[in-house]
């Protein structure tokens, strides 16, 4: 039975909170994407992230972005300068998430770790070398074809 029928993969309606995260692909002029460890002591802690963090009550997922953008990497950007790409629907275990993933190729400051995580840019041809969270899986490979 192919993956995608089998029931046991889908939870049962509204047995679990959606999160809504944002998350966004940093793209620099060489083509190659911005990775961020999750730091020891985290859920998914030593994987590779997408830069990005929760939305929270009131914000719309480009203003949660540019805000995160700034206390994450202190980098200055602009919703005008995020395009919706795709997103990722997964379940784990004590939530649903919902992560639209945003392309950013334009923005001013230079990218520093300002909470101590790792950084890393990578060709997406490489990005299978950095563990990511399975939700992040499939998004991969649609980047791969983007870019
Ligand atoms: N930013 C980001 N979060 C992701 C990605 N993939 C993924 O599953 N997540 C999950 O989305 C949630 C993001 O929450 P977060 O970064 O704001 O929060 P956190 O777990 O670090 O906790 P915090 O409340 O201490 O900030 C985490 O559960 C994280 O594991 C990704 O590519 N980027």
């Amino acid at each position: 039975m192919p993956a995608c029928f089998d029931p046991s993969s889908t939870p049962a309606p509204g047995s679990l909170p959606t999160l809504l995260v944002v998350a966004v692909a940093l793209v620099d002029a060489d083509g190659r994407v911005l990775l961020a460890q999750r730091p020891p002591g985290k859920s998914l802690a030593g994987l590779w992230e997408f830069p990005g963090g929760k939305v929270d009550a009131g914000e719309t997922p480009e203003a949660a972005l540019v805000r995160e953008l700034k206390e994450e990497l202190g980098i200055d950007t602009a919703a005008s300068c995020l395009a919706p790409f795709t997103f990722a629907s997964h379940s784990y275990e004590k939530f649903h998430l919902l992560m639209p993933l945003f392309v950013c190729r334009v923005w001013e400051g230079d990218v520093m770790a300002r909470e101590g995580q790792k950084l890393a840019w990578v060709y997406p041809n490489r990005m299978g070398d950095y563990p990511m969270p399975p939700a992040d899986v499939p998004l991969v490979a649609m980047l791969r074809d983007l870019l």
